[in-house]
């Protein structure tokens, strides 16, 4: 989906300079514990966004907020520079956004097709499949079977090609790679280096923080629910600035 086409779905105008999704000084709570506080993080359109942090930082909270299933209890979030905070995530499904969530976000009584036809914007079944299937083959194999009795990293394809058939302008991900194998590891990082050469905005959440830093241009540093570091990918890899912000023993 164009940055045009996402604007019209959000019923507002894109301008060059409103970055594809910011949060704004939003804070969330689970009841009456603070989990975010005066967060604030924008992704460019067509850039790669890393969100990193230690267990607990309120990493996959931020990005709850940013789809619609979690509303901040102060701050705002917008799409393109319209503020979408009281729109449920349907609608900003609907305006190009899309949230591949941790856990495998499929049907587990649909079939690998099924589960396609449900996340395309086509709605073309031909195009759907080939398009999934030309970024991830191996799903080309299991088209007939039942989501929930693929493999893991088969599953987790399935939900990362919502990314790519929904067409959409902005994909959060969280933990793509959890609890996979190492060379489906490397196929969810080349699959998330594809989706940038398609101009889609990407905010990243990955406990891999070093590989997720090589393919991004911007990060963030989460701790404790607060933004301790905000500026391009690559300064965090150097000069120690990892090791300071994240601890060591990340890989
Ligand atoms: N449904 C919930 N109810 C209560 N507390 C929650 C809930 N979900 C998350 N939390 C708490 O909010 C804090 C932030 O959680 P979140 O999952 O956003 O962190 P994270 O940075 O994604 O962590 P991880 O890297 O371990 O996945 C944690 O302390 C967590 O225990």
């Amino acid at each position: 989906m164009t940055d045009q086409r996402t604007a019209a779905a959000m019923g507002t105008v894109a301008t060059a300079e409103a970055p594809a999704l910011e949060l704004r000084g939003v804070s969330a709570s689970y009841g009456q514990t603070a989990v975010l506080r005066d967060v604030s993080l924008r992704v460019a359109p067509g850039s790669v966004t890393a969100l990193i942090g230690p267990n607990g930082a309120g990493k996959t909270t931020s990005l709850r907020v940013a789809s619609g299933l979690m509303r901040p209890s102060s701050g705002q979030v917008l799409l393109y520079g319209t503020d979408v905070t009281r729109r449920p995530p349907a609608r900003r499904a609907k305006g190009g956004l899309c949230h591949v969530p941790e856990g495998r976000g499929v049907y587990r009584n649909l079939t690998v097709r099924e589960n396609l036809l449900m996340q395309s914007a086509s709605g073309d079944p031909g195009e759907t499949i080939d398009i999934a299937t030309g970024v991830f083959p191996r799903l080309g194999e299991r088209l007939s079977q039942k989501a929930g009795t693929l493999s893991g990293g088969e599953q987790q394809m399935l939900a990362l090609s919502a990314a790519y058939v929904a067409e959409p302008s902005v994909v959060l991900v969280d933990e793509p790679s959890l609890g996979l194998a190492p060379i489906i590891v490397d196929t969810v990082f080349e699959f998330l280096k594809t989706l940038r050469t398609k101009g889609v905005a990407l905010l990243c959440v990955d406990q891999y923080a070093l590989r997720t830093l090589a393919i991004a241009d911007h990060a963030y540093v989460l701790r404790r629910g607060e933004i301790v570091y905000d500026g391009a990918a690559a300064g965090l890899v150097e000069d120690n600035m990892f090791e300071k912000y994240i601890g060591e023993g990340t890989h």
